[in-house]
């Protein structure tokens, strides 16, 4: 079935009101859900929004936070998100890289107290507008072994690094650092359908197929999937993103992260506040003149579009390429919702009066 953005948009921002969020988080809350839908990466969108309830329910969410910088130097600064939805405290983070930047050159931001906050992309691209590269950090439900262990240890950390362009798309890199985000194991068990080898491995760290592996004590496998091919530097770049999140901020890390995942509960004797984010913003004319990067980035991203490509493909992509692609369509056609996604929200909306 495929719904209307507009109509997918105003449900979320109407469910978001009605768990007491102001009507400024309520849009912009619904605003990064939707982006996600939209750019494609069906993980992270309106799937997610019971979720997001039922953290709320337990008292987990603080629909009317307080978010503030609690220290800062012309540069950096760590943000208490105020255990807010991690959908508005990553962009107020952001904003204040952004403004830092301004100022400084670069703006680093460690984020603590905060929720899941959707998809990475969202917040590094919002740098782009003010000719800055914007990175974007967070750790998640650890759901993830490091190499040569059969504990899950990390969440699924992603990185997102936006670039700005000149004439061409801007390069948009937003990625977990295991080999599938958890969100595309989940769009896997609501199709009832098995994981490709390499995403995740068995109670006893042996390779499985299976889909709710997790579920079963297994774990999410860093990018790579084994030592033979490369899991070692997937274990590496989750760690990175881990402490710049959370050991840097306060925020809790590894093991100790507050799951969003049903399955799994806070452990009771935390290290730190909420789960960590982190963001950067760089700007473009504290290294080179912004006309003269950009027309380079174009010539960057011509070359690689230029590559031969490989028996039974048709072309090279650059990061980003799939989902502006598919957001162009998305907003004219619709949004398509499997059926599992649809009868949550059919519940979701019986529950709060609101129509879908
Ligand atoms: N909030 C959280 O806790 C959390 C945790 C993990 C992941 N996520 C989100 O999940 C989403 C999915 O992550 P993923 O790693 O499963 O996605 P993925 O494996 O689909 O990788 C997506 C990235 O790869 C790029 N890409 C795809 N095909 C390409 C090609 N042929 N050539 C060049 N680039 C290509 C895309 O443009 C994008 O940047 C991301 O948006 C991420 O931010 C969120
Ligand atoms: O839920 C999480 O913490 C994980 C993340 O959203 C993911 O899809 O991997």
């Amino acid at each position: 079935m495929t719904v209307d953005y507009k109509r997918l948009y105003n449900f979320t921002k109407n469910i978001l009101l009605k768990i007491g969020c102001s009507a400024e988080h309520a849009a912009l809350g619904a605003d990064v859900l939707l982006s996600a839908d939209l750019r494609g990466v069906d993980s992270h969108g309106v799937a997610r929004l019971s979720g997001y309830v039922r953290l709320w329910e337990k008292n987990r969410i603080n629909p009317r936070p307080n978010i503030r910088i609690v220290h800062e130097t012309p540069s950096t600064a760590v943000v208490d998100g105020d255990a807010g939805l991690g959908l508005v405290v990553a962009p107020y983070a952001m904003k204040v890289a952004i403004e830092k930047a301004k100022i400084a050159g670069t703006g680093w931001v460690s984020v603590k107290n905060s929720n899941h906050y959707g998809i990475a992309g969202y917040h590094s691209m919002m740098a782009l507008e003010h000719d800055m590269i914007g990175l974007s950090f967070t750790n998640a439900s650890p759901l993830v072994s490091p190499t040569f262990s059969k504990e899950r240890l990390l969440g699924t950390n992603p990185i997102s690094v936006a670039i700005p362009a000149g004439k061409q798309p801007p390069f948009v890199a937003d990625m977990a650092t295991t080999t599938a985000a958890n969100g595309k194991l989940e769009i896997l068990q609501r199709k009832n359908e098995n994981a490709p080898f390499g995403w995740v491995q068995d109670a006893s760290g042996n390779p499985t197929q299976d889909s709710n592996g997790v579920k079963k004590g297994g774990a999410l496998l860093p990018l790579g999937g084994d030592r033979e091919h490369g899991s070692h530097k997937g274990y590496a770049l989750g760690a990175i993103v881990d402490i710049f999140s959370a050991v840097l901020s306060g925020a809790n890390y590894g093991p100790w992260v507050p799951p969003f995942v049903a399955f799994l509960k806070p452990d009771p004797n935390p290290v730190g506040e909420g789960l960590g984010h982190f963001m950067g913003a760089m700007r473009i004319d504290a290294f080179r003149p912004a006309e003269d990067f950009k027309s380079h980035m174009d010539n960057w991203i011509s070359r690689f579009r230029e590559a031969k490509p490989t028996d039974g493909n048709t072309r090279v992509l650059i990061p980003g390429d799939p989902e502006r692609d598919l957001e162009q369509a998305r907003i004219e056609d619709g949004i398509p919702l499997l059926q599992a996604v649809i009868d949550d929200l059919t519940k979701l909306g019986e529950r709060f009066e609101v129509s879908l």
